[in-house]
């Protein structure tokens, strides 16, 4: 559209009204289609779309009842909702407009009319016309992204022991309500699996399922990541920007490692989840936000709040509902179905045929501890088929650092290079202190975060 006016559909059974429009409008519009004859209604609509449609209320000389202009205005919306119509109607028959206004109508213009507050009435007409549009193609896009990033991650949850069976019962009850959730298990567990999984089984699964790592976001960043910010409210906030919250609105919003969040912090999002809902940085005016709140740790939370380490008021808000997911060392059984699973995603991924485990592999899968739980397995798998010469993967297919290492038992580190020893050692201490990342971290003198740094870097 070049002109402000775009193309402009004028129909009047006046040739002179015809006339004179299309004088006035054509310096303003792109296309300035004339009609004397409405029947043709139909026709010309189903071949072109108009920016904006000027109509005559009356067609038929002398009357004033506007009966036909109603007629025309229900076709011309019934073949296109969306159309911004405005009527041309007789001075003061301002009853009618008023009622056409009613019936669909966007705008109304006296006859006869003066040429500067017709061009102005059809263009604030138009700029409506473009907000229909752009409202129309973002909720498309909305729900174009909303199914690409809900069937992206859509993934099965595998698991065939008694433990995973007690965990599908309680998805299977939680699912449909709006109960808040909360996740316990050590890292690798399927924490995220298990909180999507809830997700596409609720009744929120068409919109969006919206996932933040508390542990990745910092002290100064929290409240603008989360609840959005107004442009200038910070040196950084360039534009108005909606906070996690907001986006997450109707769906579901999960935020992992919710143990890491600071005292401070906890009381920030306690407000809010009280309140449902949220204040940008900078503004003044509160959004009300409908989420569903799914949190998640491998920190010993209940531990915490004993020690004053987690707010009691805010583990009751988010524990409606509590899922433990066991380690995998603790459900063995998992293990083949798991392998086999990761056997045939990653064949399909890199492409390659390898027909299966043998069962000697297998029992090394099951017999092995598993620190990093099913990610680590995952893992295992991924590295096995990349690497495997023959169609059936064995044991020493699978070669674990911390093989059955017990405590006492001494390994000879001069056989290693620095890198395989650190991931030894790292290996050791999550096993030691049963997955649990601050241990960890604390018996090998590193922070978390440096602790996850190198746990990223190996792979674990
Ligand atoms: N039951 C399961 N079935 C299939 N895949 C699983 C299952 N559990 C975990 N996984 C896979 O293992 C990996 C780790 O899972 P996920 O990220 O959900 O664990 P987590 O407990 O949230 O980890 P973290 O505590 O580190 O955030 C993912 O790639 C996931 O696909």
């Amino acid at each position: 559209m070049g002109k402000p006016l775009g193309k402009i559909l004028v129909i009047d059974d006046n040739e002179d009204i015809l006339l004179a429009a299309k004088m006035l409008l054509k310096k303003h519009a792109d296309l300035v289609q004339v009609e004397s004859n409405p029947g043709k209604i139909p026709f010309l609509l189903n071949n072109d779309t108009y920016d904006v449609i000027l109509l005559d209320m009356n067609f038929t000389q002398d009357t004033t009842t506007g009966k036909e202009g109603f007629h025309w205005l229900e076709q011309i919306l019934e073949i296109d909702p969306q159309a911004v119509v405005v009527m041309i109607t007789a001075y003061g028959d301002v009853d009618t407009a008023v009622q056409a206004l009613k019936a669909g109508a966007t705008d109304f213009v006296l006859k006869p009319w003066q040429n500067e507050k017709l061009i102005a009435t059809l263009t604030s007409a138009v700029k409506l016309r473009q907000s229909y549009n752009q409202v129309k193609s973002l909720k498309e896009n909305n729900h174009q992204l909303t199914s690409v990033l809900n069937s992206g991650n859509a993934m099965n949850v595998i698991g065939e022991s008694e433990a995973m069976k007690v965990v599908f019962n309680l998805i299977s009850k939680v699912a449909s309500t709006d109960a808040n959730v909360l996740i316990l298990g050590e890292n690798g567990t399927g924490k995220e699996v298990i909180a999507r999984a809830i997700h596409q089984q609720s009744l929120r699964k068409d919109k969006v399922f919206i996932g933040v790592d508390m542990g990745a976001i910092t002290e100064s960043l929290f409240e603008s990541e989360l609840f959005g910010h107004k442009k200038g409210a910070f040196t950084d906030a360039k534009d108005d920007r909606a906070g996690r919250f907001e986006v997450a609105d109707k769906g579901t919003l999960f935020l992992d490692e919710i143990g890491n969040l600071s005292m401070a912090l906890q009381s920030k999002l306690l407000t809010v989840l009280q309140k449902r809902e949220v204040t940008r940085v900078g503004a003044n005016k509160a959004t009300p936000v409908d989420i569903r709140l799914i949190c998640a740790t491998n920190m010993p939370l209940h531990e915490m709040v004993e020690k004053n380490e987690f707010r009691q008021d805010l583990l009751y808000r988010m524990n409606t509902v509590e899922i433990h997911l066991p380690p995998l060392r603790e459900r063995d059984v998992d293990i083949p179905a798991l392998a086999t699973y990761f056997l045939g995603v990653y064949n399909q991924k890199y492409r390659k045929k390898i027909q299966g485990i043998s069962p000697q592999a297998m029992k090394k899968l099951q017999k092995y501890h598993w620190p990093g739980n099913v990610r680590e397995l995952q893992h295992a798998l991924e590295r096995a088929i990349i690497m495997a010469d023959e169609e059936i993967l064995q044991p020493t297919d699978f070669m674990f650092l911390v093989e059955k290492h017990t405590e006492t038992e001494e390994v000879d580190y001069s056989e290693y290079d620095l890198e395989t020893v650190e991931k030894m050692m790292i290996q050791r201490a999550i096993s030691k202190h049963a997955g649990n990342i601050s241990k960890a971290a604390k018996s090998l003198g590193l922070t978390r975060a440096s602790l996850y740094r190198r746990l990223e870097k190996h792979g674990l």
